[in-house]
Parts: C-alpha cells; sequence; structure tokens
C-alpha cells in the first residue's frame, strides 16, 4: 500500500516538498489555514508578506531537482538584478556588481510564485485542503487535527510522514516540541520593516516606465537604518524601509514621517511622491524581524519541520526561501539515498528504520548549515546599512576580485545538472567571494561557505599584518642606516 504524507503549510516550501514526495512515489495532501490564495476573493490574503522577493541559485537549484520544467517556467517571470544601486544622501548612485562572472539574483512576485507552485500541485493531482488550520498533532498515535473554517468543524487525518512547513509560527514545531528534547531560540531583532511602493511613471507615449533601473537591487544605506527597492514585472518597485522600533516611534504622523523621509532619501521622496508615502505610512503593516533556531528537526521515523517553520531568518541576505527550498532538495537526496520506500507497508508500532536514518541524518548534516546562514543573514544587514559606504568595504571588494580571478568558474548548468544526486560536494580550491558562495554556490553548504570565508579572512589578516610589519622593519632600518650617516 503507498504511504500517506501529510505537508501542513502551502507555501513555497511545502508545495516543493508536496511535488518532491509526490514524485518519489508517496500519496500526498497538503493542508493550510489560508483561503486559496488564487481566488480573486482571496487575494488581499496573499499580500500580508513582501510583496517581491530574491530567488537565487540555491533556490532555482531546489526547484529544477524537484522538476527542471518548473524552474524553467519561473525563470520566465523574474527580473534579474546584477548588483546593487548604492544611493548616497547627496543623490549619487553608485553601482556595485554581484558578481565577476555576472550572475544575477533575480526579483520574483511573491504571490505570482506561490500560485504557481499552487498550480504545479492541481496538475499533479495533489489534494489541498484550503481553510485547514492544524490545532494538534499527536505524532505517536500519527494523527494530524484540523479545524476547518468553512464550518467550525475539527478533524483528524492519518498520516505516516508529516512534514511541517507552515511558516515562522509553526504549531507542527511546537507540537514536535511535546515528544522530542527540542532547544528552541527565537529572537525579535530591534528593527522592523514598512513596505512602500515606488509606482511606475507614463513616458511622453503613455507607456509606463521604471522610474529607477531595473537591473539591481537599490539600497539608500543610513548607517542605523536603509531602504531597498526590488523591480516588479509591472515596472513598478516595492521599496522597504527597515528601521529599529525607537526610529518609527518618533514619527507620530503622516507629515511627520515624509519629513523625516525627505531629509532621509531626498530623491526616493520624489519618485514615490509624499501622498503615498503618507498613504502607504497610514496603511501598510509595520512589522517585526524574527529569527528561530531549532534542533532537532524530526521525530522518529515520521516528522520533520522544513522551512520558516525550523529556521526563520531575517531577510537581510535575500536566503529565507532559498534555503527552505534547499531544505527539500536535501531531504529529498537524503530519502533517495537511504532507499526509503513509500510502499513499503509499516504495522501499527514499527518504525521505518529507512525512513528514520534519512530524517536523522538531516538533522545531524543540516543543522551547521542553517545556523550558519542564520548569522551570515544577520551580518548582511550591517554590510548592507553601513559597510557598503565604507572605503575598507571597496578595498576588501577589489583585492576578493583580484584573488579570485584565477578560481575556476563553473556555469550554473553545469553545477545544478550535478545536484540531482548529492546534497553538497567538497568547497573549491581557489579564493572565492563570500557573497559569490552564498547565493551563487548551491554545491557548497552554508556551514562551508562560513569555514571557507573564515579561512580566507585570516589569510588576509596574515598577508596585511605581515605587510605592515615588513613596512615597519625596512622602514626601521633604513632610518638606521640614515642615522648613522
Ligand atoms: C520582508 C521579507 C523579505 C523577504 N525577502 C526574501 C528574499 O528576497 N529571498 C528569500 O529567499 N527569502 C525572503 N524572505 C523569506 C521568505 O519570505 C520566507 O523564507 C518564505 O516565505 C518561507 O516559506 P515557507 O513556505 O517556509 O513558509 P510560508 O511562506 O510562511 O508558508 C507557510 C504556510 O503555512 C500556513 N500555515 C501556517 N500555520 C498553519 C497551521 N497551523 N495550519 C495549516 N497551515 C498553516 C500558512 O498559511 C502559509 O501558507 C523574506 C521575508 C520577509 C519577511
Ligand atoms: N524572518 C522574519 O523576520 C519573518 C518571516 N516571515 C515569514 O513570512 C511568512 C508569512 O507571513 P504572513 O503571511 O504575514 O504570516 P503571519 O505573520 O501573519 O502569520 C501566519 C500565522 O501565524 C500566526 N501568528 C502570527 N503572529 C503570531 C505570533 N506572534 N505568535 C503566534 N502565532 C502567530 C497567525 O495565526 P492565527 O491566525 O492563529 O493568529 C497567522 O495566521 C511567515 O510565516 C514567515 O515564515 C514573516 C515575518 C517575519
Ligand atoms: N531580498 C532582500 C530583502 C530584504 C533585504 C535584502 C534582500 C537582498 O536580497 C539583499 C541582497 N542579497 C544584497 O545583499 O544586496
Amino acid at each position: 500500500m503507498v504511504r500517506k504524507a501529510v505537508i501542513v503549510g502551502s507555501g513555497p516550501v511545502g508545495c516543493l516538498t508536496a511535488l518532491a514526495l509526490s514524485k518519489a512515489g508517496w500519496s500526498v495532501a497538503v493542508y493550510d489555514a489560508r483561503a486559496d490564495i488564487r481566488l480573486p476573493e482571496n487575494k488581499s490574503q496573499s499580500l500580508q508578506r513582501s510583496i517581491n522577493l530574491a530567488i537565487s541559485s540555491r533556490g532555482i537549484a531546489a526547484l529544477h531537482a524537484v522538476d527542471p520544467l518548473i524552474s524553467k517556467r519561473f525563470m520566465k517571470t523574474v527580473i534579474p538584478m546584477r548588483g546593487r544601486m548604492i544611493h548616497t544622501t547627496n543623490g549619487a548612485a553608485e553601482s556595485q556588481l554581484y558578481d565577476l562572472n555576472g550572475q544575477c539574483i533575480n526579483s520574483i512576485d511573491r504571490a505570482l510564485l506561490n500560485e504557481d507552485m499552487l498550480n504545479e500541485l492541481t496538475a499533479a493531482s495533489i489534494e489541498v485542503h484550503f481553510d485547514h488550520k492544524l490545532v494538534a498533532a499527536d505524532f505517536n498515535k500519527k494523527v494530524l487535527t484540523f479545524n476547518k473554517k468553512t464550518d467550525g468543524t475539527t478533524i483528524g487525518v492519518p498520516f505516516d510522514f508529516c512534514v511541517g512547513a507552515d511558516g515562522s509560527y509553526s504549531t507542527v514545531r511546537s507540537q514536535l516540541m511535546r515528544v522530542t528534547r527540542m532547544d528552541y531560540q527565537q529572537e525579535y531583532i530591534p528593527h522592523e520593516y514598512i513596505e512602500l511602493r515606488v509606482p511606475a511613471r507614463v513616458d511622453e507615449n503613455g507607456n509606463e516606465q521604471f522610474q529607477l533601473d531595473p537591473g539591481h537591487l537599490h539600497i539608500w544605506p543610513r548607517h542605523s537604518f536603509m531602504l531597498i527597492a526590488l523591480p516588479n514585472q509591472d515596472k513598478s518597485f516595492t521599496s522597504t524601509l527597515f528601521a529599529p522600533t525607537s526610529e518609527f516611534s518618533k514619527l507620530k504622523s503622516p507629515d511627520e514621517f515624509v519629513s523625516w523621509f525627505r531629509l532621509q532619501f531626498p530623491d526616493a521622496t520624489e519618485i514615490i511622491g509624499e501622498a503615498r508615502l503618507k498613504q502607504d505610512f497610514l496603511h501598510n503593516p509595520r512589522s517585526p524581524l524574527i529569527h528561530i533556531k531549532a534542533h532537532p528537526y524530526h521525530y522518529k521515523d515520521r516528522v520533520i519541520i522544513l522551512g520558516d517553520a525550523a529556521h526563520a531568518m531575517v531577510p537581510f541576505y535575500g536566503q529565507g526561501l532559498n534555503c527552505g527550498l534547499e531544505d527539500v532538495r536535501v531531504l529529498d537526496v537524503l530519502l533517495r539515498k537511504n532507499e526509503v520506500d513509500p510502499v513499503h507497508s509499516i504495522s501499527g508500532g514499527e518504525i521505518d528504520g529507512r525512513l528514520a536514518n534519512a530524517l536523522q541524518e538531516y538533522t545531524e548534516t543540516r543543522h551547521d548549515d542553517l545556523i550558519a546562514i542564520c548569522d551570515l543573514a544577520m551580518a548582511n544587514y550591517e554590510e548592507m546599512r553601513h559597510s557598503v559606504t565604507t572605503p575598507l568595504y571597496r578595498l576588501r571588494k577589489m583585492v576578493d576580485g583580484l584573488l579570485s580571478y584565477g578560481t575556476r568558474f563553473i556555469p550554473f548548468q553545469t553545477l545544478i545538472s550535478q545536484l540531482t544526486s548529492t546534497t553538497f560536494s567538497r568547497a573549491p580550491s581557489g579564493w572565492l567571494a563570500l557573497y559569490t558562495m552564498v547565493t551563487f554556490r548551491p554545491d557548497i553548504s552554508y556551514a562551508e561557505v562560513r569555514r571557507k570565508a573564515e579561512r580566507q579572512n585570516r589569510l588576509l589578516d596574515v598577508a596585511v599584518w605581515s605587510g605592515l610589519l615588513a613596512t615597519a622593519y625596512v622602514s626601521t632600518v633604513a632610518t638606521l642606516k640614515w642615522l648613522k650617516t
């Protein structure tokens, strides 16, 4: 008999998991607390979080590993961004490329991505039950309890394998804590964000045009806070202001907000317009930023948490979703490696040793990667809002560029074709910039990225100190010689 996998959450991570497990032969059902976001009457629900997001190599590689055609279809809807455009206070703009070989990150509409993934589930005849909120789970009896929003009734859903992809406030995770000794850490950072829309401009021929270069992710770094903007297909930009709550609290009215905004971002004020700024300030939510670390991610042979449910991170590296999709690729490889058989029948209290091993291996091998990217994401905030403006940062980018020169470039198509059967390869020799490894090298695990970056930093420190000592030695010897003469 084919065993049943129940996925909780139909966000991008839940959808990709459903596709991967269905392809592997499981009977799959997906449950989500929300209504179907594809229906016109529910569209507003899908607009709660960022309008667009940046998808890059790790996310694309994961989509490709599950189904190359899906990743091809998604890539048709993205806008490539080849670098950061840094906007200074005096209105100047400077482009900083993301990668020496011209690789890009890609702006994608969040709602469209999620809707397309749901359509993939429909095409694969996977059951999706909307308006079903998980309220309890008995992982020993293998039964999930859902509350049906439509009539308020409660139903019990039996499962063989449960995947929790139910986001940062995961109920699967909280139920998992009742049966495992889970270490858990949740932290709200002192910053929050609000989204502001940069509309398209209408040119002299009546056509809509972008107001900023769509080939860049725009950043207005202001040290303790920053504004960013990512392009949309309709020629608008979604701009996000990240700032400490203490800064936001000083701005009591829309007028105060606009005066402050004009002072900090005069050029952005012009393209957004004061009236729209006031409206967005009044109507758009100011949302908190959270990061979550947990361990382990599984229980026996029957439940695992993936995506934000396992590791919500601050959005500053643009990696949260990429990492969540990568979780699915890693799990898929481990299920195949351990020869998990979805048709194998398990009776009563029996444990499926292969599935248990695969989940154990997932927890053991993935934890360091997830901690590494959560920490790197936090560090990238400092880089984006402050370091990008400093001469030392520019010098470091130049040094990285020079030192990477001899390192072999592996085209993305070659990389992803190798990734269907392995989790990660060994870090390659040669110099690679941290940003390149995090964003464009899905063959290197996040933990290995961090280790290699630390090794490279130590080498540079040694080189700089040796250079300084050598200079000091030579000048001292020269001075002594001169004094003797
Ligand atoms: C401002 C911002 C910008 C971001 N930008 C980027 C970016 O550029 N690039 C990037 O890679 N990542 C980005 N992220 C992170 C990204 O949004 C998340 O990592 C991603 O949405 C996680 O996907 P998920 O499928 O795990 O969870 P979600 O998208 O949160 O989906 C969870 C699903 O579970 C459902 N659910 C929740 N509770 C229950 C329940 N009890 N019962 C049933 N269903 C339930 C929800 O309704 C939802 O549909 C950003 C995040 C923020 C906040
Ligand atoms: N890393 C980060 O900083 C952030 C990441 N995100 C990601 O974006 C995803 C989608 O966000 P969005 O659609 O706006 O979802 P929400 O943040 O609105 O939350 C989704 C569900 O979680 C529950 N929830 C919300 N806030 C809390 C809380 N403080 N404590 C307990 N439960 C809570 C709500 O359940 P109920 O209906 O029962 O109230 C809600 O239905 C999140 O799930 C998360 O994965 C979101 C915010 C920040
Ligand atoms: N998508 C985001 C959302 C919020 C904050 C940053 C991003 C980024 O993608 C930043 C990009 N990786 C950068 O380093 O320039």
